[in-house]
This record gives C-alpha cells, structure tokens and sequence, in this order.
C-alpha cells in the first residue's frame, strides 16, 4: 500500500504545481533534481501527454530517467544550449534566494544547467526557508584523488567535513554521476556566503560547492498553506497573482 502524502509531499506539490503554470509552449527547460523536482517532473510530463510543447535537460541521471519515462523530450548537452526556465529545489534558501543545495548530490548538474539558464526558480516546501544559511551542512563535489587534501583544507576554514556514505552503505562512499565523492561540510550559521564561496573556490580537488549565489531569479515556497512568491528584496506575494514567470 503507498503511504498517504505528508503534508511536506503535499507542500511539494502545490510549490510544484505553482510553477508549472508559468510553463509555455516552446520553453527549453533545466529540470532540476530531489523530491521537490520530481513532483514538477511528474506534472509536467502529465502536461506533455497532454499537449504541451517543451524540451528539457535534466540536471541528474535520476531526473532524467523520470523525464524519459514520462515522455518529456530530452535535449543532449551541447554548445550554445541555453534554457529559458530552470525549475529546482533547494536544501535551504534565505530572503536573498542564496541557497544551499546538493543534498541530492546533484549539485555540478544543476549549477551548470541553472548557470545556462535565463530564470531559475526555485520552488520549496515551508522548511527550507531560512534566516541564516548554514543549518543543512554545505555539500562539496570532491575529486576521489583529492580527497584528504581537501578534508585538511576544508576543516582549517571550520567546515567540520564529513565524506557522505553511500545510500544503504555506510562503509563505502557516495558517488556522484561524474563518479567524485560528496564532502558535506558542518560550518553553523554562514555569515558570509559570498566569502566562504571564494574560500571554497581556491581548493584544488573541489569540483564544486552547493552555495548557489545571484542565481535565482525568484521562489515559489509556501507559507500558511498557499503558494508564495519571493524575489530578493521584495515583500511575498501570492503565486496566483502573477500570470507569468513573476
Ligand atoms: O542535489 C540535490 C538538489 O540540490 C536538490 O534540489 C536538493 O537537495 C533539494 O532536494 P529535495 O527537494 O528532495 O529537498
């Protein structure tokens, strides 16, 4: 028997759906990866069967199986693809839409498609709002040969780094798509994600970090049961108030 939604499914859902309304017919997508991503993946491949037209590519291995097997057209990478909507959740988000991500471990994907994307919106259940960035511990994308180098390098910032076990198998590493091993780092509150960026960014072997700065453009989360809308420095408005991408 399936176990009947939690309200954080149901959450899930109503953010999912909130975007799939600013969806048009001749949109090249970057799908993202997670639960969240997948309740926007699952209807809007009920919206493909339905007739609407649109191309994607997906930000992880996973996503991607679920695209093809709802029949959502998938794009290969190549030069030159951009996409005029990426739709992706996130491990936290603040009121600046800085946001941790990579809990997935999808994190390389999903900066590369959202980097090449013309709008990434973010979309979350009511836990993932935050004032602080830096309770969910910050994932790194590590190179395997790297590894004790970056541990040593990360723990001197205070990122009391862990190296992420497999799902099911705590004796042996996870791996991502690119086959490289995921560090989640325990920094406390980030005072300065734009600061630990830049630190992170001088450490050979570290692929790529989950602080997604100035990339989104806005955020459909829900407050109070509704869908709300969030862009950087703006009071929230309902999603029913906008009829396109807000
Ligand atoms: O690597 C995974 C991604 O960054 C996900 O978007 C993030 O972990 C949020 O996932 P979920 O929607 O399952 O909370």
């Amino acid at each position: 028997m399936t176990p009947a939604p939690t309200l954080q499914d149901q959450e899930k859902q109503l953010a999912a759906a909130a975007a799939l309304r600013w969806v048009r017919d001749g949109m090249l997508l970057g799908l993202g990866t997670g639960s969240t991503s997948a309740q926007f993946i699952i209807q809007l491949g009920a919206a493909v069967q339905n007739g609407l037209k649109v191309q994607g590519t997906a930000t992880s291995l996973a996503s991607e199986a679920l695209a093809r097997q709802l029949g959502i057209p998938l794009l290969e990478p190549r030069r030159g693809l951009r996409f005029d909507l990426a739709v992706d959740g996130a491990d936290e988000l603040d009121h600046q839409l800085r946001l941790i991500k990579g809990g997935g471990g999808a994190l390389l994907r999903e900066k590369t498609l959202e980097t090449a994307s013309d709008y990434l919106l973010v979309i979350a259940d009511s836990s993932k709002l935050v004032p602080t960035l830096g309770r969910f511990p910050l994932p790194l994308e590590v190179v395997p040969f790297t590894l004790p180098w970056v541990l040593d390098a990360v723990a001197k910032l205070g990122g009391a780094p862990v190296v992420r076990p497999a799902v099911g198998d705590p004796s042996t590493p996870y791996f991502t798509d690119q086959r490289n091993h995921i560090v989640d780092c325990h920094f406390g509150q980030i005072a300065d994600p734009e600061q630990l960026a830049r630190q992170l960014e001088q450490i050979p072997g570290i692929v790529e970090h989950g602080l997604f700065l100035g990339l989104a453009k806005a955020a459909i989360v829900i407050q109070g049961g509704q869908p709300m809308v969030l862009k950087p420095g703006e009071a929230a408005r309902p999603a029913s108030e906008f009829t396109a991408l807000p």
